[in-house]
């Protein structure tokens, strides 16, 4: 789940492109990039790292210019080598930037066509790159020496008739202004803001609207399933639905993990959505599980923490923060490699021995995807003396790959895959294991926005909305991207990076 930033500004971009990528750091924590325009000139620093870390004093300064866009990246295609850090540039025609997040599904059939149609050369692993060449080449196919909006509207028409997947882009053109649209299932978010100033209005698109809100600018609108937006480099803006049958289908694992609970997407507030998806599981255990002696509920931090609270106040037990998280070290979900994500669970959370000695513990998570944090937690919990630890998930159970930009590429990999419950249970060796109902999950974002009729489940359901993945689909992507294959790749994909900047 990457995150993507533009802004067409009256005044130099950089910072507010850095800030905005500073809020949504929590999307992407592997590489980070911000790609300006200033006269006919792109300027770009991208490399591995946090935000804080790739950029510098010197590298801000050289990214001068009134138009830019930047990306926070967790890789879910190629490798988490600098070479596919966005955004990602190709000289023709004009000079395009482009920053993604999602996935692509038909990624390789396209790599193919683009070489064969327009003698496109990829040079990376990474879908993005590939995107960008679509979009090029549909450009090109204008053959305007000066785009229009409808010439830009046409090309983003003819990439949505083309790219399968799941995908929200910002772009820009030099000589034009910046680009945004968004998949027609709309299943990656992307909102656009304004800001007015004394030169006239500034526009920014963000993944997140809490990028908007903190840089002071105002919340406009989510961008729609299929639309795209087109601001010009003086600032006018023009938008339009490029797509032939748009169904709003967004990610319902937004909801559950990826966003920041202060963001709204699709007229959704995230915090909201996870305060239902509390209260949800929550009635379920006093329902269903009255057996259990629960003393007091303690959450896994950070992201189910305001799950956890909920959850308290419907069981009328107290909330405790028995775990201390290290505030410095990053989400252990959206690390490469199940090696770093293992030894990072142990590094990132401390238990207080106090919450947890001689009690019935609950402990609540929002999801249990490879199941490496709650395995791990639950035996810090008896470590720290549990009497019996208990263990409930927001999200029910994931027993299927994501192919829209989460980076679950084997089924295998998943500890829902394949076991019931119980086993689940055994496995991670809880007394007690309960999982939030799907219908009660959809429930606790729709009800914020009844408009959405349909979230993109496929995890827990194995429903894949645009079609067009089978079974060999599955298995070639478990091929390229099981644990052990990334770890090769890191070391081959590594000399691949084409920019030459000074550091
Ligand atoms: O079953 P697993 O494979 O361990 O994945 C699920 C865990 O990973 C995420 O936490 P993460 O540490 O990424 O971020 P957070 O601090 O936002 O909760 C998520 O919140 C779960 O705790
Ligand atoms: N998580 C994402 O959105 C990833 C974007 C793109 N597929 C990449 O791997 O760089
Ligand atoms: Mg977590």
């Amino acid at each position: 789940m990457c995150g993507v930033v533009g802004i067409v500004g009256k005044q130099p971009v950089n910072q507010a492109l850095y800030d905005g990528l500073t809020m949504l750091q929590h999307r992407g924590q592997n590489a980070a990039g911000i790609m300006t325009i200033d006269g006919y000139n792109l300027r770009l620093r991208k490399g591995n790292g946090l935000v804080r870390d790739v950029f510098h004093t010197r590298h801000m300064r050289r990214l001068s210019g009134n138009i830019g866009i930047g990306h926070v990246r967790y890789p879910t295609a190629g490798s988490s080598s600098s070479a596919e850090a966005q955004p990602f540039y190709v000289n023709s025609p004009f000079g395009i930037a482009m920053a993604h997040n999602g996935n692509l599904t038909n990624s390789n059939e396209l790599q193919q066509s683009l070489f064969e149609t327009a003698k496109r050369h990829i040079n990376t692993a990474s879908d993005s790159e590939v995107l960008l060449n679509i979009f090029a080449h549909e450009i090109m196919r204008e053959n305007q020496m000066h785009l229009s909006a409808d010439d830009m509207f046409a090309a983003v028409s003819r990439v949505h008739q083309q790219v399968k997947g799941a995908y929200a882009v910002v772009a820009m053109v030099i000589g034009h202004g910046m680009v945004a649209f968004r998949d027609p299932f709309g299943i990656r978010p992307l909102a656009i803001g304004k800001r007015e100033t004394s030169q006239g209005t500034e526009y920014m698109v963000a993944s997140e609207s809490v990028a908007i809100d903190g840089t002071g600018f105002t919340f406009m609108r989510d961008v729609e399933p299929g639309e795209a937006v087109y601001i010009t480099e003086e600032g006018e803006l023009f938008s339009r639905q490029c797509a032939e049958n748009p169904v709003h289908i967004p990610c319902i694992f937004e909801y559950v993990y990826f966003a920041r609970p202060d963001s709204f997407i699709d007229g959704v507030s995230v915090y909201a959505s996870r305060i239902n998806m509390g209260r949800k599981l929550g009635e379920k255990i006093k329902k269903e599980y009255k057996n259990l002696d629960i003393d007091v509920i303690i959450p896994i931090p950070e992201t189910a923490c305001d799950i956890a609270l909920e959850i308290s106040r419907v069981l009328d037990k107290p909330y405790r923060q028995g775990f201390v998280k290290n505030r410095y070290i990053g989400r252990t979900f959206i690390m490469p490699g199940q090696t770093q994500r293992r030894k990072s669970v142990r590094r990132k959370l401390n238990a207080i021995g106090s919450e947890f000695k001689g009690k019935n513990v609950l402990l609540v998570d929002d999801s249990i995807v490879r199941g490496t944090t709650s395995e791990q937690i639950i035996e810090m919990a008896r470590e720290a003396g549990a009497n019996k630890v208990y263990f409930a998930s927001a999200a029910p159970e994931i027993r299927f790959p994501n192919v829209y930009g989460i980076d679950m590429p084997s089924a295998n990999e998943l500890i829902g895959y394949g076991r019931e419950v119980d086993e689940i249970s055994q496995l991670i060796k809880a007394d007690a294991l309960i999982y939030q109902d799907l219908d009660d999950l959809i429930w606790s974002a729709q009800v914020e926005n009844s408009n959405l009729k349909q979230f993109e489940s496929s995890v827990f359901s194995g429903h894949y909305v645009t079609g067009d993945i089978d079974q060999t689909y599955l298995d070639r992507l478990h091929a390229a991207r099981n644990d052990s294959k990334q770890e090769e790749q890191e070391q081959e994909e590594s000399n691949l990076a084409l920019y030459n900047e000074a550091d």
